[in-house]
């Protein structure tokens, strides 16, 4: 099922939690939305539901507008952080939650959902679990549970907000590669809400950057890493070196004069260059476009080279990838050309 949101804006008080927001997910597709605490992501994903309704705007569900639409219709799983099981029904009960409370005529038959269950602990690859309490599981068990309960009613709809939040690192890591699986092979549109850029570059084929309240950039892992649209996506996903310069005439001034840039996009006035550590090589003394930095800390991290570095007139500590081979010692002074780069 695709779905649409058009200008949707959300107001708590005098505070803006969602400003004219507008987005697409293409049927079946895997959508991220990555943003830092406060960025509207949890109201995003409720409006979608039906558990928050926007001030202005539409949500539509296959075209077919859903604005007003309480989220008890709109066939739509849901998996939370803590959206905790029911304590005192097994696993299976918890699974068929969903399908037993319905009313007579569009519950399923028993065995059907008995069937149905012992399908879900499968997927799950639970098949063993039904019979077990909530708290004989860990908790990475008991999310896969909760995703089961979710896909038990077949939702049109996946919505997750950061599932994975409370779970160790390898847990994580484990249900990632699994919830991806299980998402292809149902085929269901799902959207995820995380503020780990890692877990949404694995997971997503699209990602969303949200910040104070509105989209910064919607593309691939590819895109967002590699074209980020704005300066704050740039920092927020991948490590980022941020120089200020002053463009000019199709040129950047960096820090205080030391070196000029090519700017292609040819602004005007202050901005910041933005160059991913790795995006660095070593230049000769007198190239062109390449920028003079102070080596503070080197550390061979596996074949390259990791450099901490100062330039003048920059403020924060810089940081950079070379090859191991490349020759310096802590305290020259070498010139770094940027293969690849930004202006903001
Ligand atoms: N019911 C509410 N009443 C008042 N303010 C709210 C309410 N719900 C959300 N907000 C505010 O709206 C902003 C966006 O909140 P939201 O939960 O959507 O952010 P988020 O990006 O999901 O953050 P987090 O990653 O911390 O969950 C926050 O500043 C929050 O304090």
């Amino acid at each position: 099922m695709s779905i649409t949101v058009e200008n949707i804006s959300r107001r708590f008080g005098g505070f803006t939690a969602l400003d004219r927001v507008s987005l697409e997910a293409r049927r079946g597709e895997f959508l991220a939305l990555l943003g830092p605490s406060g960025s509207g992501k949890t109201t995003l994903l409720r409006t979608i539901a039906g558990l928050d309704f926007a001030d202005e705007g539409r949500v539509s569900f296959e075209g077919q507008d859903m604005t007003g639409t309480p989220a008890a219709e709109r066939r739509i799983g849901f998996v939370f952080q803590n959206y905790a099981l029911f304590r005192h029904m097994t696993v299976a009960q918890n699974i068929a939650f969903g399908l037993t409370v319905r009313k007579r005529r569009d519950r399923p038959a028993r065995a059907a959902i008995k069937a149905k269950v012992a399908d879900l602990l499968e997927l799950i690859q639970l098949p063993q679990l039904g019979d077990r309490f909530p708290a004989q599981l860990s908790g990475g068990q008991r999310q896969r549970v909760a995703l089961a309960r979710a896909l038990a009613i077949e939702p049109r709809l996946l919505l997750l907000d950061e599932p994975f939040g409370a779970l160790d690192a390898q847990v994580r890591k484990d249900l990632r590669g699994w919830l991806r699986r299980i998402h292809d092979e149902t085929g269901l549109t799902t959207i995820f809400v995380t503020h780990d850029q890692e877990e949404a570059l694995e997971l997503a084929d699209r990602i969303v950057v949200m910040r104070g309240g509105m989209i910064e950039q919607v593309g691939t892992p590819d895109e967002v890493q590699a074209a980020p649209a704005t300066a704050f996506v740039s920092s927020f996903i991948g490590e980022t070196n941020s120089l200020p310069v002053t463009r000019q005439d199709g040129r950047a001034v960096i820090g205080d004069g030391l070196a000029t840039m090519a700017d292609p996009a040819r602004g005007q006035g202050a901005g910041v260059l933005h160059v991913r550590p790795h995006d660095v090589e070593q230049a000769a003394p007198g190239e062109e476009d390449a920028f003079p930095v102070r080596v503070l800390t080197r550390r061979s991290i596996g074949r390259s080279l990791r450099l901490t570095a100062e330039m003048d007139g920059v403020a924060e500590p810089l940081t950079f990838d070379l090859p191991g081979e490349a020759p310096m010692s802590v305290g020259d002074t070498i010139l770094l050309r940027p293969i690849r780069y930004r202006i903001f």
